[in-house]
């Protein structure tokens, strides 16, 4: 069926009519795929309810259970569902919509947006840069193949479409100090190169066929609850665990490695800020986000005005301290504070706070049991 804008009467009853536009103006009569005889009709999106429908794809991760919480206390617990290939904990399991999908799988992903009436997608599976490294042909697969999948589920149904990108997306040759949002991108892993194309590809449908894409730079992110996937900034999450179990730490990375990091409440705040954005603020379609930089060091230095006995030690692994030679030391984000007013709460000293304030209940209660 050749894919065309097209007005389309829905419902028999007079009380059940709506016209819905199928596709966005700017699809010129091209389809990013296409779509079979049976498949002749998509629900509109978000304007035929009060809040969108969201679909989490690789939800289980680091991030996804902590934005699927910030999205059901703003838009309800039955309109957010969370989805990966894992089985969820009990607690996730009970805590609101959960369903099986693989992004590698397009139909099952072109089902559940179906029945479900999804109205916006927030994709956040990929193998990140440390086990990117490990299993170059899944991470390509994951992250190249599945985005496919997902831009096009995405344009066919008329989402709004959210993708993290990453500090990764940047390599040796690009400004690190600062890095702005337009320059030379070479990275040199294949979590990079993958996120380089998942920029590309998804502003590519914005202006070719009117997709709601929409993408920010991810610095590294420290969360509390949530252990990291594999990446080159996870030293950064499990030293607040260490200090206050062990009351030392053995990092991966040298002392004066500097990167921009961020707590996880400030990344998943500017995600949903950026979705909620009038799409006039809006200058372009990918943009840095940041909070603060520091090196292994300095977080070391703040450890220590909470824990006097911690000590910090260095096995350097050469896989990860090549990567994070090759990333920014510090995110130019005024494009972000000026088109949507991004604005970060935590710098290093409440980040620290914070997370041995989590860490050190945590570990009282377990000594308490
Ligand atoms: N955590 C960070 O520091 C950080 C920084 C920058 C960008 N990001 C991006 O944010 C997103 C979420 O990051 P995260 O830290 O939660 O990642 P994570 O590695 O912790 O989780 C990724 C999830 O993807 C799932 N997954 C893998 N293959 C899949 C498949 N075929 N189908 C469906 N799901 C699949 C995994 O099961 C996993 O639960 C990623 O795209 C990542 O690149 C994260
Ligand atoms: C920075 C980010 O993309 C991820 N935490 C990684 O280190 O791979």
């Amino acid at each position: 069926m050749p894919f065309i804008r097209m007005l389309r009467r829905v419902g028999q009853s007079p009380a059940c009519v709506c016209w819905t536009s199928v596709l966005p103006v700017r699809f010129l009569g091209l389809s990013p795929r296409q779509i079979p005889a049976d498949a002749n009709f998509h629900s509109a999106s978000f304007s035929d309810t009060d809040h969108p429908r969201v679909l989490i794809t690789g939800g289980l991760g680091q991030l996804g259970v902590g934005l699927a919480n910030l999205l059901r206390k703003r838009f309800g617990k039955d309109s957010v569902i969370l989805s990966d290939i894992k089985k969820p904990p009990d607690c996730v399991f009970h805590s609101g919509p959960f369903i099986y999908s693989d992004i590698l799988d397009y139909k099952n992903l072109r089902e559940i947006v179906v029945n479900n009436r999804i109205t916006w997608l927030f994709h956040y599976s990929a193998l990140l840069s440390a086990v990117g490294e490990a299993n170059v042909s899944l991470a390509r697969a994951v992250n190249i193949t599945g985005l496919h999948n997902i831009l096009d589920v995405a344009a066919e149904h008329n989402l709004r479409l959210f993708v993290p990108s990453t500090i990764g997306a940047f390599g040796p040759t690009s400004p690190r100090n600062p890095t702005p949002d337009l320059c030379i991108q070479r990275p040199r892993t294949i979590y990079g190169v993958s996120k380089v194309h998942a920029e590309l590809m998804g502003e590519y449908y914005h202006y070719r066929y009117g997709l709601d894409f929409r993408c920010l730079r991810y610095p590294g992110i420290i969360s509390a609850d949530s252990q990291p996937g594999g990446g080159t900034t996870d030293y950064a999450v499990q030293i607040f665990h260490d200090a206050t179990k062990h009351g030392k730490f053995e990092c991966n990375l040298e002392a004066h490695t500097r990167l921009p990091m961020m707590y996880i409440d400030d990344c998943l705040r500017a995600t949903l800020e950026v979705m909620e954005a009038p799409a006039e603020s809006l200058s372009m379609r990918t943009y840095n986000v940041s909070a603060m930089s520091f090196t292994p060091e300095e977080l070391a230095q703040e450890v220590l005005k909470h824990v006097p006995e911690f000590q910090i030690t260095y096995n350097v692994d050469a896989i990860r301290q090549a990567i994070a030679d090759s990333w920014p030391m510090n995110f130019d984000d005024s494009n972000a504070r000026k088109d949507w007013g991004w604005k970060h709460g935590f710098d290093l000293p409440e980040l620290v706070t914070t997370m041995l304030n989590f860490h050190g209940s945590e570990t009282r209660v377990s000594q308490a049991n």
